[in-house]
Parts: C-alpha cells; sequence; structure tokens
C-alpha cells in the first residue's frame, strides 16, 4: 500500500502510457497486455492508471474493466469527452475498480473552440459545468481536463477551472496539448491558477504536456514548480505525435534535485525493467540516447571519462544506475578509450597484464577498434590470447591445406613444441577435418572435440573468424579460443590453444 502524499511537498504520478501512450500507431495492446502493464505499473508505485477511453471501442472499455479488478490499491482512470454517453460507458467500465476517477473535459482555446466546436467561451463553460456535475452522479474522483489549455487565455482559463471546481471536480488538468509553451509561460499558468482560482486551494492542479518542441519534462517541472502536484506522464515518454512527458525524467529530477523538497510513491528501482517491458510489448524501440532509460544514458566510450568514472562514479553520473534497475554501468571499448577501460575490461575477464603488456595490447586494440567501432570481450580475449599463445608450449608454426570441389582435402602442417619442430601430413572430408587429424598424428592423446563453433566477427567476407573449441581429454573438458581471417588456421589454433591447458 503506498502511502498517502501530503500534496505540499509530494506530487502524485499519473500514469498515461495505456491511454494516451497507447494512442501511437502501432503501439496498441491487448487486454492481457494492457493488464500485465497496469500490474507493473502497481508495483512501480504510480497512484493512478488512466487505463483507457472506454467509449472508443469494445476492446478499450474491456481492457478497462479487466485491468480494474487486476490491481488493487492504484486509482483507475477512464477518459471521456464532455459527452454524457461517454460518462455514463466509462462509469460502466470502472465498476470493479477499487479506487476509481472519471477523467472528462472539453477543449477551452480559442482554436478549439472556433474549429472544432463552432462555439463561443460561454457555451463551453457551461458543457464544462455540465459534464462535471453529471460524472459526479457516478464517482466523487472526478478530474477535469481543459484541452488545449497552453493556448488557452489565462483569464478564460481560471474562469473555467473555478466553475469546473464549483461543479465538484477534484483534479483539474491543465494540457499543453499542443506542446506549444515555453517552461516560463507554463509556469506562470499554473501559478496565475493557483493565486487567481477561488477553491484552489482544495482541488490538485495537473500537468499533462506534450513534447512537440521538446519540452514537455521542462514544463512539467515549471508546473510542479508553480504548484502543481499530479503529473501526467507515459513510460520511455511515449504518446500522441512527439509524445508525452516521460515518467522517467520526472521522477528522476525530482529524485536528484533535493531542493524541490518533493517527494513521490515511486520504486524507481522498477524504472528500467518497466521501460524495456514497454518498448518490448509496444514494439516501440528507445532511443539510444534517451535521458534515463536509453541504451547509452549510463554508457561511457571516451578515454577521459572512462577513466574519470573508474575513479569515481559521481565524476561523470549524476543518477546511480542501480537506482533505476540497471546493474551496472557500461564501459563500452572504442577507439576513444584508453588504458584505464581496457584494463578495467581485461581484469573484470580475469586477465592481469603488466604495464609493458597493457601497452602492447592497448596498440594492437586501437587498430582493431579503428576497424570495428565497437570491441566486445570476445576481441579483448583474443588480442589478450595474442599475447597468451607466445609463451605456449604448443605452437602452430605452419599450415597448407588444398581443398577443393571434386578433389580430397589434404592438410600439411608443422607444430613447434617446446622449441622443436615436427611435420605431419592427412587428409579429411573437409579441409578442418584434414588439418585437425594432422595435429592428431603429431600429439597421440585421446582427444575428442565435443563442441565447435565458428562465427564471423562482423560481416562480409573480408572478415575475421572466431573459433570456440571444446576438447575432452581424460574425461575433462578444456576450452580453446583463436580468431584468424583464414578459418582451418583458426580451427586448428582453436583445438592447440585446447591442448595447450592439458599439456605439460
Ligand atoms: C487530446 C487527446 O488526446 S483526447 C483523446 C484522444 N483519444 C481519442 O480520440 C480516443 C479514440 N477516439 C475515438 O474512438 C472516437 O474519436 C470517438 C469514439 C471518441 C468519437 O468518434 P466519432 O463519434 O466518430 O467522432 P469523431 O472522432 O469523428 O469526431 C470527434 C467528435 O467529438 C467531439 N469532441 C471532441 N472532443 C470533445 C470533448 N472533449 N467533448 C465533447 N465533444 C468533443 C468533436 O467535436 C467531434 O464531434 P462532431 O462530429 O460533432 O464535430
Ligand atoms: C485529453 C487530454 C488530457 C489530453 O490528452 C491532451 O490534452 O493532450
Amino acid at each position: 500500500m503506498a502511502k498517502q502524499l501530503n500534496e505540499k511537498n509530494s506530487v502524485f504520478i499519473f500514469d498515461t502510457t495505456l491511454r494516451d501512450g497507447e494512442q501511437v500507431p502501432g503501439c496498441q495492446l491487448n487486454t492481457i497486455e494492457k493488464i500485465q502493464v497496469a500490474q507493473s505499473l502497481e508495483s512501480l508505485g504510480v497512484d493512478i492508471i488512466e487505463a483507457g477511453f472506454p467509449i472508443s471501442s469494445p476492446g478499450d472499455f474491456n481492457s478497462v474493466i479487466e485491468i480494474s479488478k487486476s490491481v488493487t490499491w492504484t486509482i483507475i482512470c477512464a477518459l471521456t469527452r464532455a459527452i454524457e454517453k461517454d460518462i455514463d460507458i466509462a462509469a460502466e467500465s470502472l465498476q470493479y475498480a477499487k479506487r476509481k476517477r472519471i477523467h472528462t473535459g472539453i477543449g477551452t482555446s480559442p482554436y478549439h473552440i472556433k474549429y472544432k466546436f463552432n462555439s463561443t467561451q460561454d457555451e463551453i463553460l457551461e458543457r464544462a459545468v455540465a459534464s462535471v456535475k453529471y460524472a459526479k452522479k457516478y464517482v466523487e474522483d472526478i478530474e477535469f481536463y481543459c484541452e488545449d489549455a497552453g493556448r488557452t487565455d489565462n483569464v478564460y482559463l481560471a474562469r473555467i477551472v473555478e466553475a469546473v471546481i464549483k461543479a465538484g471536480a477534484k483534479v483539474v488538468n491543465i494540457p499543453d496539448t499542443t506542446g506549444y509553451c515555453l517552461p516560463e509561460e507554463y509556469g506562470a499558468k499554473i501559478k496565475f491558477l493557483m493565486d487567481n482560482v477561488k477553491g484552489i486551494q482544495n482541488v490538485i492542479l495537473s500537468t499533462h504536456c506534450h513534447n512537440d518542441l521538446g519540452m514537455a519534462t521542462a514544463n512539467t517541472i515549471s508546473g510542479i514548480i508553480n504548484g502543481a502536484r499530479q503529473v501526467e506522464v507515459t513510460i520511455n515518454g511515449i504518446g500522441e505525435r512527439a509524445g508525452n512527458t516521460s515518467l522517467e525524467e520526472v521522477v528522476m529530477i525530482i529524485k536528484s534535485h533535493k531542493e524541490l523538497n518533493i517527494g513521490t510513491n515511486i520504486n524507481t528501482k522498477h524504472i528500467y525493467p518497466i521501460s524495456r517491458m514497454i518498448s518490448s510489448l509496444m514494439n516501440m524501440p528507445v532511443q539510444p540516447n534517451k535521458a534515463i532509460v536509453g541504451r547509452n544514458a549510463f554508457a561511457h566510450s571516451s578515454g577521459i571519462h572512462q577513466d574519470g568514472i573508474l575513479k569515481n562514479r559521481e565524476n561523470y553520473e549524476i543518477i546511480d544506475p542501480k537506482d533505476i534497475g540497471i546493474d551496472n554501468n557500461i564501459i563500452a571499448l572504442t577507439a576513444r578509450s584508453g588504458r584505464a577501460a581496457l584494463k578495467y575490461r581485461l581484469n573484470i575477464l580475469g586477465i592481469e597484464l603488466s604495464q609493458k603488456k597493457l601497452d602492447d595490447i592497448y596498440e594492437e586494440f586501437l587498430k582493431l577498434a579503428d576497424y570495428k567501432k565497437n570491441i566486445n570481450d570476445d576481441d579483448i580475449l583474443m588480442l589478450a590470447g595474442k599475447d597468451r599463445t607466445e609463451s605456449n608450449r604448443i605452437r602452430l608454426e605452419y599450415l597448407q591445406v588444398t581443398s577443393g570441389v571434386g578433389i580430397l582435402p589434404v592438410a600439411s602442417i608443422c607444430l613447434n613444441i617446446a622449441g622443436e619442430k615436427f611435420e605431419a601430413a592427412a587428409s579429411g572430408n573437409g579441409p578442418v577435418d584434414a588439418a585437425i587429424r594432422a595435429v592428431k598424428q603429431i600429439i597421440h592423446r585421446q582427444m575428442v572435440i565435443q563442441e565447435f563453433l565458428i562465427q564471423a566477427i562482423n560481416k562480409g567476407s573480408n572478415d575475421v573468424g572466431k573459433v570456440h573449441m571444446q576438447v575432452k581429454y581424460n574425461d575433462v573438458n578444456y576450452y580453446g579460443f583463436a580468431a584468424n581471417t583464414d578459418i582451418v588456421a583458426a580451427s586448428v589454433e582453436a583445438f592447440i590453444d585446447a591442448i595447450n591447458k592439458f599439456v605439460e
């Protein structure tokens, strides 16, 4: 059970992922998926879930019913127009909700009044009041939205807000529907209402900001600073057009800026998992540089930053990734990385090197990174392995293979074993088989290849092939690894790498 928020220094988190978020083309969810999302939102700690617009379709109506049954303490909210039939259907869809809210409203800007409704300010005010009174028949908790409040004159807006409060609205939503307001302007709008509307102290003002000019989060924070105590947000900022204010951004701003002295009920450790869940259910990738939840939000790729992070995380991170449910930040190895990052990754892989060897590998690393852009653990192991093979007891001196269509593959090989050279030749059912048989003619042990995996590092015919091999000897498995542009050579080197682990 969430703590009861004290409105003075707490903000209610109203999540509209399942309503405004779901309006995104291609993001529609089925009822089962919506229940899954709603339950995760409840675990995250949101105070209100806007579950749908029940008049819009039988499927949406049914989803609100099922979501209402499946959550415990979170308020379930259904959206309507200022139309009696919408409100009737919304009330019916909320019949099983333990705590319920109807969110009704109408456009208040000159654009909407003239071009959507062909109406007048007075008529719109009357419809607003009537809708709140009508919804009151069903539930106590009524929220009213003044659609396009961002472009609505403040004096008229104050009139409408005062009238709907008088009619019984408990929460009044001031949407910047088109994402037009500047943060200062939006904050001033909220302050104007706080200062000029009779009865405002008895209700909660809510923000609902769209991101058309990339200002949704800034506007929402400006709203909070000026007195709004509910924020309407979505996971990953999804929503109509350029999206809504993102939940994760607002919550982490509030958490990071202690001087705001504002609290929420959100358990921030659930943020990343739910972000992934929404992205995957809605088939909507999160942009890599998205604040808080983007793939790169905690990835450090340049040497100076990596060195700084490794010395003290706070040099370059204002949020601990663990706080949002990410285990660790990412030290991405690229051609811009320095020795500190390379050494860190090698250490994680269990490889400790002298400064001289690190310097040598770093040179190789830079050449590979210029070619490959992103260096992964296999690459690092390969680079470190190159160094390791120099001290191996058995080394490949040369390999020659003849193969083709219609001829028997034959391999001749020379191994250097502790400084002494041994040669052999063999045929096989393919070039790799021939080469492995040739090795076995020199090293007479009962060795069985259990697993053999060849992968290309990049794509393309000029690629480096990586080979992982598992070789059983004396009932013990040994692992070999090699990489080479010649996949037969890589296979033989991986076989020899494994053998080196058990020969004295
Ligand atoms: C800003 C927002 O995000 S609001 C939420 C947006 N979500 C949706 O639109 C939900 C999905 N919508 C729907 O399923 C449909 O549009 C419905 C069921 C709501 C309405 O469908 P229809 O009856 O076919 O109407 P249509 O969509 O063509 O037009 C909307 C009508 O609602 C009216 N309307 C729009 N907003 C409001 C409002 N807040 N209050 C009262 N009437 C409104 C319009 O003026 C128009 O009426 P008109 O045809 O008399 O001019
Ligand atoms: C219905 C309202 C709240 C809305 O979505 C908007 O104005 O953007």
